[in-house]
């Protein structure tokens, strides 16, 4: 269905802009998944290229992504995290395996700790009416790239505790998007931020939002959660 990125795309990532090893307190070897597979779009690994030839300048850079969370942070924020002895949770967004059917993403951090955006194609399986993504998934997709931006604000774990979105235009399946979010501001464990999904063209906003996340103890599975 998606015209799949050439192989040149991922060799691009890996031996240019940072695809990173696994640290050696990580308990698994992770696969990075924010790279091109057979599922994105033509319009996605464009706009990936383009956000990996910004980054080349040191301005942002990628944030390798895998199916759990965690693994990958630099040593000292497992630590404060206290994520060192196991593997972090498994990421909902990375939940679908076939590629292209779900979310496929990367998200970029600014290189002031203060900004992240995503890039994002929302694939069949986050429908809600037809031919659009469900509000959800693009809720989804806004609370993790705020929550991206507020753990590398944080440098240690977060939770949602508020999320207020306008929903301005509907987000055609198969869309490719980017949220772009941004720390307001910082008082004590509170990070309160903002966000706004638009197209790669910046012609039509379709969401916007607030957030506010507080810095929390690293969160302990409850025992039912151990499936
Ligand atoms: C380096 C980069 C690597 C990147 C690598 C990325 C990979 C990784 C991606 C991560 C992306 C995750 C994105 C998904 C994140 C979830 O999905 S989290 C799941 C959804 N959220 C929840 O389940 C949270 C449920 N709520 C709670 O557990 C608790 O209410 C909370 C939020 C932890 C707060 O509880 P608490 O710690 O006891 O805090 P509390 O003392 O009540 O309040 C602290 C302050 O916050 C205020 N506050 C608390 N809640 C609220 C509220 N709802 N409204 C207004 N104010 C509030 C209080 O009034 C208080 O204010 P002050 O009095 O200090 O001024």
């Amino acid at each position: 269905m998606w015209r799949s990125c050439g192989a040149g795309a991922r060799a691009a990532v890996a031996h240019g802009l940072g695809r990173a090893p696994p640290t050696a307190l990580c308990s698994v070897s992770p696969q990075d998944l924010a790279v091109p597979n057979t599922g994105w779009s033509a319009a996605m690994c464009e706009q990936f290229q383009r956000l990996l030839r910004r980054a080349a300048d040191g301005s942002w850079r990628r944030i390798p992504s895998y199916r759990r969370g965690l693994d990958y942070l630099p040593e000292v924020v497992q630590m404060a995290v206290g994520v060192v002895t196991r593997p972090g949770p498994r990421l909902f967004l990375r939940s679908v395996d076939e590629e292209g059917a779900g979310f496929e993403y990367a998200i970029f951090l600014h290189a002031s700790g203060h900004r992240t955006q995503c890039l994002c194609q929302l694939g069949p399986y986050l429908e809600g009416h037809h031919g659009f993504a469900h509000g959800g998934a693009i809720a989804t997709l806004i609370d993790s790239t705020v929550g991206t931006c507020a753990l590398a604000v944080a440098k240690a774990s977060v939770m949602t505790a508020k999320l207020s979105i306008s929903y301005l235009a509907p987000v055609p399946v198969g869309a490719v998007v980017v949220a772009d979010s941004r720390m307001e501001r910082h008082e004590g464990r509170k990070i309160f931020l903002s966000c706004h999904v638009r197209d790669t063209k910046r012609d039509t906003l379709y969401a916007e939002a607030t957030a506010l996340f507080i810095q929390v103890e690293d969160t302990k599975p409850p025992p039912a959660a151990s499936l």
